[in-house]
């Protein structure tokens, strides 16, 4: 449905794919200040749900506890309601802040990475499903490409689509759009917004940026700074479709500065 923000799909709340309990987490460089102090969070089944932050609150750390990349000092996570084991290293689509494409393969062979490390399927099959994605993702017919010859926000829908490549229904996207000029998140937003319902996945989405997380998400978590405190909700209760000039909209304005009024609240040492 181009030029629209629509998701059909009705968010349940009733399944939970990540819940945090009072998780804790310390680097073991400065064990005595963690950086993450009894956080609890949950996101359900089909939501669109963001973290917000000042830098260095630990948003991306999280993120690593998630993805297994890192266990908890203390707390406890369950990932589709099971308590997360070591073994979950794998098993959450996790796109990092910078899109880490190989410069020397081209995109097919890029989006082919999560098949060479798991190689649950036949190379033909993932094949197939690379081009295919790559046409419904706009980029069809560049899998011979190689990195450098893609725009800032190709090289993104390339990184995206790789993280789909990684299966499941859960993806944790790092500041995606972090490094884009305005223009082209703007895009990218639109682009986002259209094919999400379609891919009907379950989306945790780390943000510095307050417009396109009240723009995109279904929920806002905003994450105490290192001087402590509690994780903030703001739930977003903007109507879908949304437009890409609904931030001049008085509803979307107020949330905006509540956000940004927790924000400050939550963070002000
Ligand atoms: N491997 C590491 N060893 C020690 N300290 C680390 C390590 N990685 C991150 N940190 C520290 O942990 C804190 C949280 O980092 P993290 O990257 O999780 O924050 P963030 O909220 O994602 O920041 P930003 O918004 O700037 O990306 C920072 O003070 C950082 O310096």
């Amino acid at each position: 449905m181009k030029g629209s923000f629509y998701r059909a799909k009705e968010v349940t709340r009733i399944t939970e794919i990540i819940s945090v309990h009072n998780l804790s987490y310390a680097y073991a460089k400065s064990a005595d200040a963690p950086v993450l102090s009894d956080i609890s969070l949950a996101v359900h089944q089909g939501e669109f749900v963001s973290l917000v932050g000042t830098s260095g609150c630990g948003k991306s750390t999280l993120f690593k506890i998630i993805a297994g990349l890192l266990e908890p000092s203390s707390g406890e996570l369950r990932l589709h309601e099971i308590s997360a084991t070591a073994k979950r290293l794998g098993q959450v689509a996790y796109m990092p802040q910078q899109d880490l494409l190989l410069p020397w393969r081209t995109v097919l062979e890029n989006c082919l990475l999560p098949w060479e490390i798991k190689r649950s399927r036949s190379k033909a099959e993932v094949t197939s499903q690379v081009i295919e994605l790559l046409e419904r993702l706009g980029l069809a017919g560049i899998e011979n490409s190689f990195p450098h010859e893609l725009s800032g926000g190709m090289r993104q829908r390339v990184a995206f689509l790789r993280t789909l490549i990684t299966g499941g229904g859960l993806l944790l996207l790092d500041e995606p759009f972090g490094a884009l000029d305005h223009m082209t998140k703007r895009e990218m937003h639109s682009w986002l917004l259209e094919i999400l319902d379609e891919l009907d996945k379950t989306i945790l989405f780390i943000t510095h940026d307050l417009e396109e997380a009240v723009l995109l998400s279904d929920r806002i978590y905003l994450l105490p700074g290192r001087a402590g405190g509690s994780v903030e909700e703001i739930l977003v209760d903007l109507p879908r479709p949304r437009h890409s000039k609904m931030n001049y909209e008085p509803r979307f304005i107020e949330l905006r500065a509540e956000l940004e009024r927790k924000l400050y609240d939550n963070t002000a040492v």
